[in-house]
């Protein structure tokens, strides 16, 4: 019998699943398409799955699945796989970011296409026997402006196609550098420069908290009047209703969508428009594409089930096994301990100064302080952070990152301490293991603390004087909000000192505005982690 099964689902090329399948070890099942209640029934037997966007891997499907090792995404976005969901579980999340960049970037260039020449309406019209040729009259690509939003992987290859067309190219990317752009020969600017000037927009980033309806009614309000709107990335990204209300008042002349906040979709009020096209969800399926990602995740499947180094890893950092034991308890302190500063920080963060004492200068720190920087950037960002992309996404947002390994670590076995700089000053977070990986905080800027990373934390600077601390836990009684432990650290008596609490439920505004009120009450932060 076979070590590992692997269940492969939504038509993945077979043929790209050889390495796979030339492994002794190594079972392959082909999944038919299923409900969630099916996937729940079975996943239990399976050590690794392949997906494309249609299986959404849930958190029940991750809770009822104790064999699984690895998900592997045969293709780039993975908002059908829930990532906080499979790092608690341990589970591997890896994809396939390049096999498609082609056949997504020519399937808008087409889209594009077909939108400035009426193409599929004009196909349909003569299957249907008519022979219209005055009621198409396109428009030209060259010389229009094209706004790019997102200039990743298929965004910059788009724009060098359209360069290509002769096309003016502006983009919008908060998180590439404007050298980077320039070597495109594009222009980077805002998202208010580029909509007024725009004659085609297409989209091409991911589906986070931050993109979702970013083409919304303000957006399309600042839209030149007769724009044409490409969305090949994700639904989600251009607010369906506005853009209707839009294409029906005449201001967009057309819109090509691939992909839909809702799939499978044949009941968009969208389609009933003339000059609306669509396709479904068809960037990635060529031949060529297909084989590519198949091939890369069953490579990458068939490493991660024997324990080796993963290319494309997505919620875990990529180490060695016998690394990853060691590292993994301070993975979640540090992603913590980036969590909380990115909840104190005030104004635009500069640097984040990392450093390793104790046992930790030994190791492998660098994915530490990957999840770190991760923690910091998550509540900013949201998805959008991942082992694979935060320390280029801290590079693009300026912030520098600074790492340092050194022997003692004062009375602990390890500690890892943060500092991160803003324009508004800074602050210091040292934090620890004790026995049995249980995590500490150990230090706020400059106080002893002794603080479990967990919940719902209030952060309390003030003068070390009588009439705080009871004054301070009266306002939580008042607010029926229960304190589960409280810490106090000062340097010396009469001097400034900090508070750190638990708390059992988040902290309203207008409670920690009274607080802050507090004769002697400094600055109150509240950290959720
Ligand atoms: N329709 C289809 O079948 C396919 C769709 N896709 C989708 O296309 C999108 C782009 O894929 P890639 O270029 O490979 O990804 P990528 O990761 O190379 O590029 C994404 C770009 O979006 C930028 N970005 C992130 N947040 C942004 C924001 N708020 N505003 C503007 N830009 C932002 C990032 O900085 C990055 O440069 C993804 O959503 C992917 O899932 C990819 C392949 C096929
Ligand atoms: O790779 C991506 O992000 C895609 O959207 C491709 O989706 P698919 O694999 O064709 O379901």
């Amino acid at each position: 019998m076979a070590k590992f099964k692997v269940l492969a689902m939504d038509n993945v090329s077979e043929k790209g699943l050889e390495p796979l399948r030339k492994e002794p070890d190594i079972e392959v099942v082909i999944g038919k398409k299923m409900t969630e209640d099916e996937l729940v029934e079975i996943i239990g037997d399976y050590d690794a799955m392949i997906v494309r966007s249609a299986t959404k891997v849930t958190p029940r499907v991750l809770e009822n699945a104790p064999k699984l090792k690895v998900v592997g995404r045969a293709g780039v976005g993975v908002d059908n796989i829930d990532l906080n969901a499979a790092t608690q579980h341990g589970v591997l999340v890896v994809n396939a970011p390049d096999g498609n960049t082609i056949a997504a970037t020519e399937h808008t260039i087409a889209m594009m296409l077909a939108l400035a020449r009426n193409i599929p309406q004009a196909v349909a019209k003569m299957k249907n026997g008519v022979w219209d040729k005055k009621a198409f009259l396109g428009v030209e690509l060259r010389g229009k402006v094209l706004g790019v939003i997102g200039l990743g992987r298929i965004g910059s290859a788009v724009a060098r196609r359209a360069q290509a067309l002769e096309m003016d190219i502006v983009a919008y990317d908060p998180y590439i550098t404007s050298e980077k752009a320039e070597s495109l020969g594009i222009k980077l600017v805002t998202m208010d420069e580029l909509l007024p000037v725009a004659d085609f927009i297409t989209m091409h980033m991911p589906k986070t908290k931050e993109t979702y309806h970013m083409l919304d009614e303000q957006a399309f309000a600042k839209m030149k009047d007769g724009v044409r709107v490409i969305n090949c990335a994700r639904g989600g990204i251009v607010d369906e209703e506005a853009l209707y209300k839009y294409m029906q008042s005449g201001k967009v002349a057309g819109a090509a969508l691939d992909v839909f906040e809702k799939e499978p979709n044949t009941e968009s009020p969208l389609l009933a428009l003339d000059n609306f096209i669509a396709t479904p969800h068809l960037g990635a399926s060529t031949a060529e594409a297909q084989l590519n990602v198949a091939i890369d995740v069953a490579e990458e499947i068939v490493e991660a089930l024997q324990g080796k180094v993963v290319r494309n890893t997505v919620n875990i950092p990529s180490v060695k096994p016998e690394v990853m034991v060691k590292i993994k308890p301070y993975l979640k302190l540090a992603e913590k301990l980036g969590k909380f500063q990115a909840q104190l920080v005030e104004g635009r963060a500069t640097k984040l100064e990392v450093t390793y004492n104790g046992d930790l200068a030994g190791e492998e720190v660098k994915p530490i302080t990957t999840a770190l920087i991760k923690g910091f950037l998550d509540p900013i960002l949201q998805e959008t952070v991942n082992f694979i992309n935060a320390p280029l996404l801290a590079k693009n947002r300026g912030i520098n990152v600074i790492q340092t390994v050194n022997g003692r670590a004062g009375g602990y076995a390890s500690l890892i301490t943060v500092k991160v700089v803003s324009d508004k000053g800074e602050h210091t977070l040292s934090g620890t293991l004790f026995q049995d990986n249980d995590p500490r905080i150990v230090m706020v800027d400059g106080y002893r603390v002794d603080a479990i990373p967990e919940g719902y934390m209030l952060y309390v600077p003030h003068i070390d004087k009588p009439m705080i601390i009871g004054p301070v836990g009266m306002m939580f009684g008042k607010y029926n909000i229960n304190i589960a432990s409280m810490q106090v650290g000062r340097k010396e008596v009469g001097g400034k000192a900090v508070m750190m609490l638990s708390v059992d439920a988040p902290v309203p505004e207008d409670t920690m505005k009274e607080i802050a009120g507090i004769d002697g009450v400094l600055d109150v932060k509240f950290v959720s982690l």
